[in-house]
């Protein structure tokens, strides 16, 4: 077929589509003419929105509110965008936001505002049923007579001209069957008004001037559909959870709440929807808080992505980052050096720990470097009173008074050399901003702090979180899973005060790994007891629903380090031909290393190779068509879709040994690479090298 003619094929469907799409406008605007009871700013909004129905969205108009005898709400409107929950103004006076507050005419409307805000949260518990989060609610407040586009809080408030293109231009969240089942399920649960209870409007159809009105809504609503276009998908969870999820994130709790449930089962995707459903309730910030440094950067990009409309009231932050920022406003600043305080620990290792009995419980000096950051300092001992008695849990050595003795001077000599070099550790910061905090409490407050990866933090760590969330309502929020500790030495919340106790969730459905993934993860831990916070677990095979997809884990056992690193080298690139969707072969992909000690060699040699490598301290979360390389630490609450653990067995060699040090390294080995195993979705790449032939 010559080209003119298939132009002229696409011109005619284009032609017969524009005089479809004005068809149904026309048919829309007399329809809207029918709603004897609107008022007329409110047909004109109608008629304005009912355009969108002819591209997929569906317009509920003059609904009844729930619960309610005489309220209603304007305009339900579901679309890709989301659901938008509409309240239509006819102001004389212009609308003016100022300082987070609605006035118009000098008389402050902010009872306007909260009451849209409470019909939404109708709204929002019907969807919740769906899974809907509330995240993908929007309440708009539409202005006849007046151009505006801006914010208060969540509301969005949008002059009449305005509304069309900004809702078409918000980020897709819902497929067009969604958006069908969204809107079937809303029509339910708020009914059309009953006419009796109307009050009278205008009568009459359009004019001939408003046909002209509604054709130019049509262009523009082809215009705005096909920007739209422009706007990628967003993931299906950052609109859609499970319902018991959504549940959580909108709960109410009295005081300190905990959320728990083993790996990958969605903890920090209820989190960040908790973050944002408490952002839009109050004024103050949420404040989010992990222990890993990268994963705020993550997280913050996440939740953009997600609720960006709350972005400035949830301050993603790592615990010292948090920290150090607090105490540099109130001129108290720790002069942190982790190399001189690692220095002074030496020596004071090698003058007063070498030679005592702690050597008979382990001679390496990282066990007792440990004992004194997780135990001593991390719990705010004091004294030697304090810690001759307390309890160490997730340690597995037992110490006699002797050894507690020796471990107490120990610390005192580090403590005293770390002082002579002017140096603080990571610990005296934390103790710091405990000690600033309970002098003088921070100002503003945050209405709420979320603590995701809490099986991780110190005692003072958690005790500051609480200082700083007070034990109100929704103040503090704990998530996390003991199974998941990359640190030696716990506590339980009890010691810090934290009571949650009718205060929990547990989720149980992995929604990250491949069902063989997850196997061998567990195989790897299941006979290992662990600390959860509130008490101990007696062995770590654990019940976990699976969401299905498909995965494989695939084990490579070569004779020596060379064939190691080839065969490693060739499955990265045999990645290059696996994905068809041409997102770039290394952009789902990581490496995992258990110290830092092999990050160097591995970059090294992908880079050798060819194959680009990112740092994970340099990663936000954004797809970069790089191998992530990083420690089994800093890949905590992060997920990949390729995960290469090299040498993933060299760690477990002392997996039998006798002594009680030995076994509590051991099973910290295997519990950090069970983390490392379960950040991987649908590839599990595990190497290793015949005993004979490692390094
Ligand atoms: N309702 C859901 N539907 C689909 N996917 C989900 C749902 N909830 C969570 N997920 C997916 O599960 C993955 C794991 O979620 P998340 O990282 O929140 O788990 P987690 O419990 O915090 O994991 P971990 O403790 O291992 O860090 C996320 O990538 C997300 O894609």
């Amino acid at each position: 077929m010559a080209a003119g003619g298939s132009a002229g094929e696409r011109g005619r469907r284009a032609r017969e589509q524009a005089l479809e799409l004005a068809r149904r406008s026309r048919e829309a605007y007399r329809l809207a003419g029918r709603w004897q009871a609107a008022a007329e700013a409110e047909r004109a909004v109608a008629a304005t929105l009912v355009g969108l129905t002819a591209v997929g969205w569906r317009l509920l108009v003059d609904r009844r509110w729930p619960g309610t005898r005489a309220a209603n709400i304007d305009m339900i409107l579901v679309g890709p965008g989301g659901v938008f929950v509409i309240d239509v103004k006819r102001w004389h006076d212009r609308p003016v936001v100022g300082d987070g507050r609605l006035a118009a005419g000098g008389v402050p409307r902010d009872e306007e505002i909260r009451k849209l805000l409470a019909m939404t949260r109708t709204a929002e518990e019907e969807v919740a049923a769906l899974g809907l989060s509330p995240v993908a609610l929007v309440p708009v407040m539409a202005f006849a007579g007046h151009r505006l586009d801006t914010r208060v809080g969540r509301v969005r408030l949008l002059g009449h001209p305005d509304l069309v293109h900004a809702l078409v231009a918000e980020p897709k969240r819902l497929t067009p069957a969604l958006v069908g089942v969204v809107a079937a399920h809303l029509a339910e649960a708020f009914p059309a008004y009953e006419p009796a209870a109307l009050k009278e409007g205008g009568t009459g159809g359009p004019g001939l001037e408003d046909d002209g009105a509604a054709l130019f809504a049509t262009d523009e609503v082809e215009k705005a559909a096909l920007e739209s276009l422009l706007h990628a998908p967003i993931e299906r969870w950052m609109t859609f959870l499970h319902p018991d999820q959504v549940a959580v994130a909108r709960r109410d709790w009295s005081g300190p709440a905990r959320i728990s449930g083993p790996a990958g089962t969605g903890k920090t995707v209820v989190g960040l929807h908790r973050a944002a459903h408490l952002a839009g309730r109050g004024r103050d910030r949420v404040l989010y808080v992990t222990f890993v440094n990268n994963l705020p950067r993550v997280q913050r990009r996440l939740f953009e992505r997600m609720a960006g409309v709350f972005a400035d009231r949830v301050e993603f932050s790592s615990l010292h980052g948090w920290a150090t920022g607090f105490l540099a406003e109130r001129g108290a600043e720790v002069p942190l050096n982790a190399a001189r305080a690692d220095d002074a620990f030496s020596r004071a290792w090698l003058t007063i720990g070498r030679g005592s009995a702690l050597a008979e419980i382990d001679p390496m000096p990282g066990y007792w470097r440990e004992e004194i950051d997780h135990v001593i300092k991390g719990r705010g001992l004091t004294s030697l009173e304090e810690y001759r008695t307390v309890a160490r849990h997730g340690r597995r050595t037992a110490l006699q008074p002797v050894h507690r003795e020796a471990a107490w001077l120990l610390y005192e000599e580090y403590e005293l050399l770390r002082e002579e070099r002017g140096v603080g550790d990571f610990n005296d910061v934390l103790l710091a901003a405990l000690a600033e905090l309970e002098e003088r409490p921070a100002d503003p407050p945050y209405s709420a702090v979320i603590v995701d990866e809490v099986q991780d933090l110190t005692l003072v760590g958690v005790k500051l979180l609480d200082a700083l969330a007070g034990d109100g309502p929704n103040g503090l929020l704990l998530i996390g899973d003991g199974q998941q500790a990359v640190y030696p030495g716990g506590f339980r919340l009890a010691d810090a005060g934290i009571a949650v106790k009718g205060r929990g969730a547990v989720l149980r459905t992995n929604y990250r790994n491949a069902a063989a993934i997850l196997e061998a993860a567990m195989d790897l831990v299941s006979g290992d007891p662990f600390d959860d916070l509130d008490g101990p677990s007696p062995n770590g095979r654990r019940a976990v629903d699976l969401a299905y997809h498909e995965g494989r884990v695939v084990r490579v056992e070569a004779a020596d380090d060379e064939e190691h690193d080839r065969r490693l080298v060739e499955a990265l690139r045999a990645l290059a031909d696996e994905e068809p969707d041409g997102s770039g072969p290394w952009a789902g992909a990581v490496v995992l290393c258990p110290s830092r000690r092999e990050i160097g060699r591995y970059d090294r040699l992908l880079t050798r190779a060819g194959i680009p490598v990112l740092r994970l301290e340099s990663y936000d979360g954004r797809p970069v068509e790089a191998v992530k390389l990083g420690t089994y630490r800093r890949a905590k609450g992060l997920e990949f879709k390729h995960v290469f653990l090299p040498h993933h067995d060299a760690g477990l060699a002392d997996a039998t040994a006798a002594d009680a040090a030995a076994r509590e390294r051991a099973e910290l080995a295997r519990r950090q690479l069970f983390v490392a195993m379960t950040r991987a979705r649908d590839l599990l790449w595990l190497g290793s090298v015949a005993a004979d032939g490692a390094r």
